[in-house]
C-alpha cells in the first residue's frame, strides 16, 4: 500500500469512528451524519462506501460487538472515544471482508493522532488481536436478542409472541435488499433491469449497482422504494383527477405514485428542505405536484377527496437499513411521535370531504404507532369507519394483514428462494372511509 492509498485508508476509518460518536451523541440519523462529516474528510467514493459500510455494521451488530469488547477490556476502561475506535476496528475483523492487520493498525494510527487516546495504541493493538483471534468464539454466540435494545425486545414480544419477534430480530441481522416501484410496465422493467418482479408489483434488484447507472433512471421511468412502502399510497387507490394530500409527503417516493396514477396532488411536509428534495425526485421522474412547507397540523384547505397519512415515527421497520435506528431513539421518543401521530389523524379527517379515504400508515413495528393507533382513531372519530384491506390488493399476501384488516408487514415477512434477496420493511397501514353524512 503506498502512502496515499494508506491515508485514504485511515480516513475511511476516521470518518466511520467519528459517525458513530456523534450519531449515538446527537441521536440523529447515521446517514445524515456521514453525509455532514464526509464533507471534510473529503474521501474517494471507494473510501466512501467503506466508512458507511464500517459504520453500519457497527450499528447492526453493536450489542455483540460491545459484549465482544466489554468481556476483553478491563472494567476501567470506559472512554467513549475509545470505544466506538474499538467497535469499528471489531466490526472491521468480525463481519466484513478487510485484512485484520488493516482494521488493526488503522485503529492504532487513530489512537496516535488523537491527544487524548495517544497512549492508548498498545491497548487497542492487544484488545483487537485478541477479538481476530477469537472470532470464531464471539461469531457463534448467535442470539440475536443481544443486538436489539431492550425497550424493543419487549415491545415485540408483548405484541408478536416470542418466536414472531425473535424472527423479526433475526431478520434485522441481514442487509436489506433494493427494490423499485416504476411508474407502468414494472414486468417489462423487471425483465430489461433483471431484476425480481414481486407479487406486489414492486422490482427487486439482484445485484448491487449504482443506482444512476440502471437503465431508466435518467428518463424517470422508476424510483427506489422498498416493496413494502410501496403498498399504502396503491391502497389508497388513487385516481386520475382526485384531490389528493400528502400530509408527510418527503422525500417523496409515495407522491410519485400518487402523481403517477394521475391525481392533482398536494405534497405536504414541515421540512422545507426535504420538500426541495421532493421536488428534484419528482422533476427528474416528470411529475408535477403542488408542495407546500407548513406543519400539516396548520394545513388549511378546502376538503379532500383522499388523504395519505405517512407519519414521522420511530422508524423501527426500517432498522435493517437503518440500524443506527435501534440506538437512537427511546421509548419516550416513539411515545411523543404517537402523540404527533394522533393529532395528524384528527388533522386529516377534518379535510376529508364526506365519502372521502385515508390512509395512515408507518414504518414502525410497534404497536403503539400501528395497530393501536388506528383503534384509538375510530373511537375518537364514529364517522370515520375502517375499510378492509383484502389481500388481492397486496398480491395475494394474506398473512400480511391483521384480523381486523390492516397491512402489518414485517422485515421477517416475504420470503424469497435466494434467503438474501428477502424480507421487507416493517409497515403498519389502515385505511378509512369518511361516512356520508
Ligand atoms: C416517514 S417520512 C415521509 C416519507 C414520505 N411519505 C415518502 O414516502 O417518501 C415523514 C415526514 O414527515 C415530516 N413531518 C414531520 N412532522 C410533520 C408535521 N407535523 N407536518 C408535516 N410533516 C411532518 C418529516 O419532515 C418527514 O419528511
Amino acid at each position: 500500500m503506498d502512502q496515499s492509498q494508506e491515508q485514504a485508508g485511515l480516513g475511511a476509518r476516521r470518518l466511520a469512528w467519528n459517525a458513530v460518536t456523534e450519531t449515538l451523541k446527537r441521536r440523529v440519523p447515521l446517514d445524515d451524519v456521514l453525509d455532514e462529516l464526509g464533507q471534510t474528510e473529503n474521501l474517494s467514493s471507494r473510501d466512501e462506501a467503506l466508512a458507511r459500510a464500517i459504520a453500519i455494521v457497527a450499528f447492526r451488530r453493536l450489542g455483540t460487538i460491545g459484549q465482544a469488547l466489554r468481556d476483553r477490556l478491563d472494567k476501567g476502561a470506559r472512554d467513549e472515544r475509545l470505544l466506538h475506535l474499538l467497535a469499528i476496528g471489531a466490526a472491521q475483523i468480525l463481519y466484513l471482508d478487510v485484512p485484520d492487520h488493516a482494521a488493526v493498525d488503522t485503529a492504532v494510527q487513530l489512537a496516535q493522532g488523537d491527544h487524548r487516546l495517544k497512549h492508548a495504541g498498545g491497548l487497542i493493538n492487544a484488545v483487537l488481536r485478541r477479538v481476530a483471534r477469537e472470532r470464531d468464539a464471539i461469531l457463534s454466540a448467535n442470539d440475536p436478542w443481544i443486538d436489539t435494545p431492550t425497550w424493543l425486545e419487549e415491545g415485540w414480544v408483548s405484541h408478536y409472541g416470542e418466536p414472531l419477534a425473535r424472527q423479526i430480530a433475526e431478520a434485522h441481522r441481514t442487509m436489506a435488499s433494493v427494490d423499485l416501484t416504476t411508474k407502468d410496465n414494472a414486468a417489462g422493467w423487471a425483465e430489461r433491469l433483471g431484476g425480481i418482479l414481486l407479487p406486489t408489483g414492486s422490482i427487486r434488484l439482484t445485484e448491487r449497482t449504482a443506482i444512476r447507472d440502471l437503465p431508466g433512471y435518467d428518463e424517470g421511468a422508476w424510483w427506489v422504494q422498498d416493496a413494502a412502502a410501496a403498498l399504502p399510497a396503491r391502497l389508497l387507490r388513487p385516481q386520475a383527477g382526485e384531490r389528493i394530500a400528502d400530509l408527510c409527503a418527503a422525500p417523496g417516493g409515495k407522491t410519485a405514485q400518487l402523481a403517477a396514477a394521475g391525481a392533482e396532488v398536494l405534497a405536504v411536509d414541515r421540512s422545507a428542505k426535504r420538500l426541495e428534495r421532493l421536488e428534484e425526485n419528482l422533476a427528474r421522474l416528470n411529475l408535477t405536484v403542488a408542495t407546500l412547507a407548513i406543519p400539516a397540523e396548520k394545513l388549511d384547505e378546502e376538503p379532500f377527496d383522499a388523504i395519505l397519512l405517512d407519519a414521522p415515527c420511530s422508524a423501527t421497520g426500517t432498522i435493517r437499513r437503518h440500524p443506527d435506528v435501534a440506538w437512537t431513539k427511546d421509548e419516550q421518543d416513539m411515545r411523543k411521535l404517537a402523540a404527533l401521530q394522533s393529532r395528524l389523524l384528527d388533522k386529516s379527517a377534518s379535510l376529508l370531504k364526506p365519502g372521502g379515504r385515508l390512509v395512515y400508515c408507518t414504518c414502525s413495528l410497534e404497536a403503539e404507532e400501528g395497530e393501536q393507533q388506528a383503534e384509538a382513531f375510530l373511537n375518537r372519530h364514529p364517522h370515520m369507519k375502517r375499510d378492509p384491506i383484502t389481500p388481492a390488493e397486496i398480491g395475494g399476501m394474506a398473512e400480511w394483514l391483521t384480523p381486523a384488516g390492516d397491512l402489518r408487514t414485517l422485515p421477517c415477512h416475504l420470503t424469497l428462494p435466494d434467503h438474501d434477496r428477502s424480507g421487507l420493511d416493517g409497515f403498519f397501514a389502515a385505511r378509512f372511509v369518511r361516512s356520508v353524512e
